[in-house]
């Protein structure tokens, strides 16, 4: 077979995307292809954040190449995240192409300690990544992110520039206001607090804003699945019988509001024993991906019960960041590529292509 364009994208087309299950030519991966002589360059445009998969995409397509006659192949990647559709009538925000509420049924779950991770493992797969604190009831993201004590600074008070740590934007409402006053806001202040802190942030050009919502499945939980534009939201639970009933009333929250769910996160799923390594399932076997099944979602992944993930999360340097390398870090990342991944797949958004109309009463 000689070395052509159309017969290196034919055989292109047999490279399997694992996250989106689609071949990277469907994928419209395969840009800038170019054959000179022997040499052929492209570049691998990648909908979603996947820097640990690169390597092997590329010894794919160089192999794919050679066998076809190549005798040298640069192969380059780059990101392209693009704004996908929200709930009907809600603006985007400028500067922010997609948000995800992480979210939990009931407190306590883990759902902080899972955000902060996948925001950092967004990050690390390449995306420009922010978090938005607004558990009011206990914002722990400035800690998790080792940036207690620290305050937003504000060019024209009005607007807030988000703080930064470990390569991720960030906002909380615990930099804002005393944990005690948060606590006791009726529903709408709260609201109306959480989305002035959204919009009045200065984002600086996300692929992806993830927000730490408060638990539960109130009010204000609902109020703020309406208001803020989602693309999708994450559910954390753990597999304790009640947990996963809580986890079933936030996914009915987000359907009721035309939010898609992007998958079920299982925090706690098995212990491991740091003296012998023993692994328990403290709170019963599958849960998650049990109650994922029957509901009809996917489990995104799961999280032991790991006392190194509590001391890295409470020191300020989460697992993904602290240890890089640990099998943890990789069950992070390779959840924020499947939850990145499952966004790539949902419809864009168009709204911005579009000119406003305003109708005024006076013509
Ligand atoms: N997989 C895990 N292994 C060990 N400890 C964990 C794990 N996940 C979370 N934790 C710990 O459990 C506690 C609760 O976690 P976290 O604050 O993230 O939960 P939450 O659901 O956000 O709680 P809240 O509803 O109060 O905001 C924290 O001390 C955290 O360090």
């Amino acid at each position: 077979m000689p070395l052509t364009e159309q017969n290196l994208l034919e055989a292109f087309s047999s490279v399997k995307d694992i996250h989106t299950n689609k071949d990277l030519v469907a994928l419209r991966a395969i840009q800038n292809l170019r054959i000179d002589g022997g040499q052929v360059s492209l570049t691998v445009q990648m909908p979603y954040p996947a820097q640990s998969l690169h390597e092997g995409i590329a010894t794919q397509l160089r192999a794919i190449a050679l066998r076809l006659g190549a005798e040298q192949v640069e192969i380059d990647f780059t990101l392209r995240v693009q704004a996908h559709a929200v709930q009907r009538g809600v603006a985007l925000l400028a500067q922010v192409r997609n948000i995800v509420a992480v979210a939990s049924g009931k407190g306590g779950v883990g759902k902080s300690t899972t955000t902060a991770n996948l925001a950092l493992a967004l990050a690390q797969e390449g995306a420009s990544v922010g978090v938005l604190d607004a558990d009011i009831y206990g914002p722990s993201q400035p800690m998790m992110l080792g940036i207690d004590g620290q305050r937003p600074h504000s060019d024209d008070g009005k607007t807030m520039q988000p703080l930064e740590s470990h390569g991720v934007q960030a906002m909380s409402i615990g930099f804002l206001v005393k944990a005690d006053d948060a606590m006791i806001w009726r529903g709408p202040m709260a609201v109306s607090a959480l989305e002035q802190m959204l919009r009045q942030t200065q984002w600086r050009d996300l692929d992806y804003l993830l927000i730490d919502m408060p638990p539960g499945t109130g009010d204000i939980q609902l109020t703020l699945s309406q208001r803020v534009p989602l693309t999708g939201a994450v559910i954390v639970s753990t597999p304790q019988d009640i947990a996963l009933l809580d986890a079933r009333k936030g996914i009915r929250m987000f359907e009721k509001v035309n939010v898609p769910i992007l998958g079920l996160v299982e925090n706690m799923a098995v212990h491991v024993c740091s003296q012998c390594g023993h692994a328990e399932h403290i709170f019963g076997v599958d849960g998650g991906k049990k109650l994922a099944a029957e509901l009809g979602m996917e489990c995104l992944g799961s999280l032991p019960l790991d006392i190194r993930i509590r001391e890295q999360a409470d020191g300020g340097q989460p697992t993904v960041v602290a240890q890089p390398d640990s099998a943890v870090a990789q069950s992070y990342r390779q959840i924020a590529r499947q939850i990145a991944a499952r966004i790539a797949l949902q419809s864009k958004d168009y709204s911005s292509k579009f000119p406003t109309i305003t109708i005024s009463k006076n013509s």
